[in-house]
């Protein structure tokens, strides 16, 4: 069956702008049933799962509703959409939180009122007492809390990008590397990061260390980029950069020796603490 049809099929729908497909997202999911779809309203603002990226996090299909184009219209127009969207909808699920509207006006107690089927309201998500939302990952991300960003979102932080050329002294002053232009996604606080990569269309990730940030050291310019750990790989077109904890923060090295020394301790570290995962 096409997306198109079973989204014309489908009895349940949940409704977020869902950046990061984090765990009180994923708690909406679980309310769907066999034949739901996710409907994203696109922002412009989403950056922990840019555009498609959501679909690596579900396996429902997915609407996209552009912000700029459904912001205008009332509750009743809303629900209209939705309707001619979706024939046979039964039951909407969204958070404690939702809002939508212009200037955010109407709630799910509107909701209720405006839509003749059910209305799911997910109770708030928390871990630990902090309440899981998408603008906490990225602030989480941003300073290097990577474990506390999986934490969250249930899943390893990850950024896509198409392959781009390095200064080309690494393989052959310093370790090979992968560089990657990521663009859309939101970048990590600079540093080094225990990773896991996929190269092209791999089905596997291999284990990796990675560089984020200002080659303070050699040339000055930006890189994002990877070593892979259990081999030399070839990299055609793009990679995948799954982080999953912090090593370091960057830094300027007085020559390329000693940074060759912080790279090798980089790499036994990232080693130990991916074969220690593996247990
Ligand atoms: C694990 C790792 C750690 C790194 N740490 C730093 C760092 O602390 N400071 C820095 O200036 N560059 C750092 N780099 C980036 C190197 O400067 C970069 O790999 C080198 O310039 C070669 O780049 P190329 O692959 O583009 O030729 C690091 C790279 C790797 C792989
Ligand atoms: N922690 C949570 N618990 C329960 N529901 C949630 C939680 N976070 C988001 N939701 C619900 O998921 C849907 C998508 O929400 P949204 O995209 O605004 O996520 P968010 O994490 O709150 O993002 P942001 O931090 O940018 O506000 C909404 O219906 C919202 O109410």
């Amino acid at each position: 069956m096409s997306i198109a049809t079973t989204m014309k099929n489908s009895t349940a729908i949940a409704i977020g702008g869902f950046d990061g497909m984090h765990i009180g997202h994923q708690h909406l999911f679980a309310e769907l049933g066999e034949h739901g779809t996710i409907v994203v309203i696109e922002t412009g603002y989403a950056n922990i799962t840019p555009k498609e990226e959501r679909e690596n996090f579900s396996h429902y299909p997915i609407l996209y509703l552009e912000l700029d184009e459904i912001r205008h219209l009332d509750g009743d127009a809303f629900i209209s959409l939705l309707k001619s969207e979706f024939p046979k909808l039964k039951k909407i699920v969204v958070g404690y939180d939702f809002h939508f509207g212009k200037d955010r006006k109407y709630s799910f107690e509107d909701l209720k009122t405006l839509f003749s089927g059910e209305v799911k309201v997910v109770e708030e998500v928390t871990l630990e007492g902090d309440s899981i939302h998408s603008h906490k990952i990225r602030a989480k991300v941003k300073i290097g809390d990577i474990k506390g960003a999986n934490d969250f979102l249930g899943h390893n932080y990850t950024i896509m990008g198409a392959l781009v050329a390095g200064q080309g002294i690494g393989k052959k002053e310093l370790v090979a590397t992968i560089n990657i232009e990521a663009t859309g996604f939101l970048t990590p606080k600079e540093g080094v990061y225990v990773t896991l990569t996929r190269i092209d269309d791999e089905e596997h990730y291999h284990p990796s260390v990675s560089f984020v940030g200002h080659r303070v050291t050699t040339d000055g310019s930006f890189a994002i980029e990877s070593h892979i750990l259990d081999g030399e790989v070839i990299c055609n077109k793009k990679a995948r950069i799954s982080f999953v904890s912090f090593i370091r923060d960057n830094k300027k090295f007085d020559s390329i020796a000693e940074l060759k020394k912080a790279i090798k301790s980089d790499i036994n570290i990232a080693s130990q603490k991916l074969k220690l995962l593996q247990l």
